[in-house]
Formats: structure tokens, sequence, C-alpha cells
């Protein structure tokens, strides 16, 4: 989550419609603003077997890494930097997480989305801001809109903290988010610690050199959708954090997140008290990318709803990022420029959702000879 983006000229974004309420009230309209242009319409997810074995995420035993033997956390390090090399992404099991902790963010925020209109409306996401319930990453009147409800909170440090956006119904939300952005802050420690660990760097290396961490959470409900071939749930991008951790809605929820691998949208199959863990933007410049941060989407189902819970763990704003030079040499040229935190978090929250286009920011752009 950004300092909060300076907004000159004013943005007009139109009417948008609460897709929960279009759900409800006219539950086979799907307004023009939300239907996609034919390159962009989703390839929805199959529950065929054998194309989600063939292309499924790595899974990640985060005990082997913390309490394993010397053979089983070199096994699992290594598992680790192929995920990160090879898919930006992964699920973590046994991170320590406690259950009922999962379970009571994702029961206060369903409550929270299910509660009627007006009382979610006290929280508003004003327009081309990104704290609030509403649409976030919408600029204009004639930007096509996601299938999707947002709550979304700056967490850590305070001073991000937008408290009148904070919801007090259902009266629990608050000490709960506390709770378990907490444990999701750890979590993201430890991880960082044996990501540097894969990469042959010390294994205090991001931690170090992070600041005063910035955190935020991102509660994005999708209703059922009459259409789901003809719009998407949240439009393809990657993060622009150092980690994203998700917690996807349990059993009996739909499929909805795809990751772009080798051009093709593979399927995010939940799995039982799994965390999806990906590589922000953050991560790809400072590992001079070798770990690269993935573009994802989010696709809606014809009759089942989808939550999911996302935290976004980045370094402090003031920290200046590029390359590490560790990984900096002949054979792997300086790809990043160097810049402030800051600065991209501002970049990032000032633009539309557009794939991978946000990181041309921090790019160095190699000259094409013309001789
Ligand atoms: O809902 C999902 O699965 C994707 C969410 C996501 O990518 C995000 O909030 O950045
Ligand atoms: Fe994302």
């Amino acid at each position: 989550m950004a300092p909060a983006p300076n907004i000159n000229p004013p943005i007009n974004v139109g009417h948008i419609d609460d897709v929960q309420e279009l759900r409800k009230t006219k539950p086979i309209t799907v307004p023009e603003r939300y239907v996609r242009d034919m390159a962009q319409r989703p390839t929805l997810a199959t529950s065929s077997p054998c194309s989600s074995s063939a292309m499924s995420i790595p899974v990640i035993d985060l005990s082997e890494l913390v309490e394993g033997g010397e053979d089983e956390v070199q096994r699992e390090v290594l598992k680790l930097a192929s995920s990160c090399e090879e898919w930006g992404f992964f699920q973590v099991i046994n991170h320590g997480i406690d259950k009922e902790l999962l379970e009571s963010i994702e029961k206060v925020t369903t409550e929270f989305f299910m509660l009627p209109l007006e009382e979610k409306q006290k929280y508003p996401m004003a327009p081309g801001t990104i704290q609030g319930y509403g649409h976030a990453f919408v600029f204009s009147e004639d930007q096509k809109l996601d299938w999707c409800n947002m709550l979304a909170l700056g967490v850590e440090p305070h001073c991000i903290r937008n408290p009148k956006l904070w919801p007090t119904n259902p009266p629990e939300f608050r000490e709960t988010l506390e709770t378990y952005s907490t444990s999701i802050r750890k979590l993201c420690q430890t991880l960082l610690r044996f990501i540097a660990l894969s990469l042959g760097l010390n294994q205090d290396r991001f931690n170090e050199m992070f600041g005063v961490t910035v955190q935020a959470v991102r509660m994005n409900y999708y209703p059922p959708c009459s259409r789901p071939d003809l719009v998407l749930g949240l439009s393809p991008h990657s993060d622009g954090s150092a980690l994203t951790v998700l917690q996807q809605g349990a059993a009996g929820s739909s499929v909805g997140l795809q990751i772009l691998k080798d051009n093709i949208w593979v399927p995010v199959q939940p799995l039982e008290n799994a965390l999806v863990i990906n590589i922000g933007d953050t991560i790809e410049v400072l590992t001079n990318g070798k770990y690269k941060s993935v573009e994802h989407r989010a696709v809606t189902h014809k009759e089942k709803d989808r939550l999911s819970i996302v935290t976004f763990y980045a370094p402090g704003y003031e920290i200046e990022l590029g390359p590490l030079p560790e990984l900096v040499d002949k054979n792997h040229p300086c790809m990043y420029r160097r810049y402030n935190h800051g600065e991209y978090s501002r970049h990032y929250v000032t633009n539309k959702l557009q794939g991978k286009k946000t990181l041309d920011f921090a790019k160095i752009q190699t000259q094409v000879s013309t001789n």
C-alpha cells in the first residue's frame, strides 16, 4: 500500500455497479463495462485431473525447512529455489499458522462482504485511492471493470492505516485482522530467510535491508457470474510487493486464481490449509531477474463465489532498491535501475493493472542497434 497518491486532475470513473448487488437483483445481467475484449476473455479452469496434475504449482513444506535435519533443509531449499525461479509461485504447507486463525479471518471477511451495501459503503474507497471498500485501480470511465468487490487496508506501519476504513462490523474484524497480520508477517520474514539462502545469500540479507516494512491486505470477493467466459474477476497483473501471501477460500469455493506459465494460464488448485506465496516485483528487481514476479489473474464461476485474502509484504518506502551487487556480474548484467520503494509504490497504485507493464518503471531499456 503506497503513500496516498496525488489525484490531480480529479478522476472520473463513471458509474460502477456493485457486483454483489447486481448478482442479487439482476442475476443474468453482465453490464458492458465488465465484458472483456475478445483477446482478454478467460480460458476457464478445467477440473480434468491430467491438465491439473501435469501443471501444478510446487508445494513447499515449511516444517522441513524450519525443523528438518541438514538433508531435508538442503533438499527443500533446492526445491524452493526451483519454485521461485521456474514458477514464481508456490503453496506452503505446515506453515505454522493455526487453522483456527485462518478460519477466523475467513469468517470475519465473509461476514463483512455479506453485510448490506449501505453498511459496507461506510468504508468507501475513493476513486483513484487504494484503501477501503470498492474498486481499486480504476482511473477512467471507459476502463473495463473486474467482477470483484474489494476491501483493501494498510496495516503496517501504523502511519499508513486509515482507521476510519477499518470495519467495526463484524465486531471481531479488527482484532482478527491484527492477529492474522502478525502471523503472516512472521511467515514472510521466515520465507525471506530461506529465499535468501536459496540464492546463496546471507539468510538475513532481505530482512535486514527492508527497514520499516510495509504490509497491506486486500480481501477480494468474487460473486458468481452468469457469463464467466466474458469477464475477469481480477485483471492480469504482477504484485508490487516483495512477497505476497494469498489465502484462498476453503473447500467448496471455486478455483479462480490462474498464473501465466509459458504462455498458458495455469489454475491454482486450492490445497487444504495451504497458503499461496508469490514473488513480487521487488524480489524480481533485487535478484536482478533471477526470481521473477509472475503475471496472474482471477476468473469467476457460474454458480460458486470465491474469497481471497491477500497480504502484500514490502520494504519500507524510504528503502532504495536495485539489483543486489552479489547477483550482478559479467554474465548477469544489471537489468534494473535504482529507485526508492515509495516511488515504485506510488507508480504502481496510480496505474491500472496491466500484466507486468508496471515493472517497466524499473527496467533498464537495452538499446537496439540500428546499424
Ligand atoms: O483472488 C486471487 O486469487 C488473486 C488476488 C490477487 O492476485 C491480488 O489481490 O493481488
Ligand atoms: Fe496479485
